[in-house]
Parts: structure tokens; sequence; C-alpha cells
């Protein structure tokens, strides 16, 4: 299996998946002047409303939240996406204590952190599954997490994670609204790219919001409490920067919402 440690972690992905060394992989460093500002490029638009979250969990990798998505009553769309997206699930990417560990960097720079609301394409496809492995058959809104005052309501995630402490772990996480964890701008880069864990599938339309969410260092520590292992198992390793470097641009076009 794969992990994020010296022996199984990105640097030897390619060698179970070597489409991570394709031509459209993620996260990548974004240029912010070398982005072209296409007019063109609508407001994202965020229909979570009748929200429609299901459980928390520890998959070993990441804490996730899974939502319902048999009908299109957690949506995304506008951008630069042909359809709606329905929202699957979203789950984080951190560093260890005062190290960064957001996926996507920006002029070099990365942050603490970096949230990933993953949607699919209903209308062309009849499973999420099926969307993850086909080209544009996901739209990924990346949000980035910077330390600072605490967030209002990352308490309602932070709060649960002591349930899901070990891989495996799964608990009841219902009526949750992630449209409360968002900045008040959602101005983006948005290219096409591939999952940033394996299968490292070429599907994903990134929309990467510029401004940042601020969270507080101490929230932050909350997700560092978690661990890769499960219950089980001897070694207790600490859940942290599980977090995949940028990947070679290959001539891609990152363009800007304005
Ligand atoms: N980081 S990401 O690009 O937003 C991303 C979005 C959706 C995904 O499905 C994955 N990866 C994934 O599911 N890998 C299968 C095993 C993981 C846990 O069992 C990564
Ligand atoms: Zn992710």
């Amino acid at each position: 299996q794969w992990g994020y440690g010296k022996d199984d972690g990105p640097s030897a992905w390619n060698t179970n998946y070597p489409v991570a060394d394709g031509d459209r992989q993620s996260p990548i460093d974004i240029l912010p002047h070398q982005a072209r500002h296409d007019p063109n490029l609508g407001p994202i638009v965020l229909n979570y409303d009748r929200c429609t979250s299901i459980n928390i969990a520890n998959n070993g990798h990441s804490v996730v939240v899974e939502f319902e998505d048999s009908d299109d009553r957690s949506v995304i769309q506008g951008g630069p996406l042909d359809n709606p997206y329905r929202l699957k699930q979203f789950h984080f990417h951190w560093g260890g204590k005062g190290c960064h560990g957001s996926e996507h960097t920006v002029e070099g720079n990365s942050y603490a952190s970096e949230l990933h609301l993953v949607h699919w394409n209903a209308v062309k496809f009849k499973t999420f599954g099926e969307a993850a492995s086909t080209s544009d058959g996901l739209a990924v809104l990346g949000i980035f997490l910077e330390t600072g005052d605490e967030h209002r309501w990352l308490h309602m995630i932070t709060d649960a994670l002591y349930t899901v402490k070990f891989k495996g772990s799964v608990t009841d996480f219902k009526g949750f609204n992630p449209k409360c964890l968002l900045p008040s701008s959602l101005h983006y880069w948005t290219y096409l790219g591939s999952l940033t864990t394996p299968p490292l599938h070429e599907s994903v339309i990134w929309i990467v919001v510029k401004e940042p969410m601020i969270v507080s260092e101490k929230q932050l520590g909350k997700f560092r409490t978690l661990v890769f292992t499960g219950e089980e198992e001897d070694e207790r390793t600490r859940m942290e920067n599980n977090f995949r470097p940028p990947q070679l641009l290959k001539g891609r076009t990152v363009r800007s919402s304005n």
C-alpha cells in the first residue's frame, strides 16, 4: 500500500502508479503572474444548502467527511464547469508542527494546510468511481488554510477528530454544511490535473481559491492527534505531512478568474 513515509511516499508512487509521471499531475506550484486572466470564467456557484453530510472517517491517509450523493442537493457549478458537479466528500492535507502542509503552492510558498472539496460529474457518469477515472469527471475545490485567529466553525470538525483517531474509524457526522468553511471571496485559479493521491487519475478540473481560510494553530494541532495506523497495530504513526509536493506543469495553462 502507499503512504507518505520514506519508503512508500510520493517519490515511490510511480512504481505502482506509473501515471505519477504523467502530463497532468497535481498539485502544482501556481505562479499568479503567469496565470492567464480569462474574462469568460464566471464565478463559482455553490449550492450546499440542504446539506447531506453522512459521516467523518479516518481512511489511513486523511480525515474525510462523506456526503450523500444520490441527487443534486449539494452541487458546485459555474466557473470552468460545463455541468453541475455533485459533492462527494471533503478532506484535508496538513504538515507537522510549525511546518507547512498544503499541496498546491503559490510562487513556491506553501500554506499550513489545504482543504479539498471533491465533486463528480453525475450528468456524464453513473458513479463516482467512473467519474474519478475519466478525464474531467471530477472538480475539486482547493482552499488553503493559514494560521492566525481561531476559525469560528472549524471546531465542528476538530471536536469530532478524537472519535476517528485510528485508521478505519468512522462516526456519524450529519447536517454539516461545508459552506461555513469557505473564505469570503471565491476568486480562483483553475487548471486540468489529477488526484493528488494514488491512483493519481488525471480526471480533475482543479479550482484553487486564492483567499485562504484562517484557522488557529490549536485547531490545526488537533489534526495531528490522528494516526495513520489502525487501533490494533503496535506503532502509532502520527498523521501529519500527508501532502504530495508540486508536480511539473508540462506546458499546462493556469487560468485566473480575476
Ligand atoms: N487529494 S484529491 O486529489 O482531492 C483526491 C480526491 C478524490 C480521491 O478519491 C482521492 N484519492 C483517493 O480516493 N484514493 C483512494 C484511496 C484513498 C483512501 O482510501 C484524492
Ligand atoms: Zn486531497
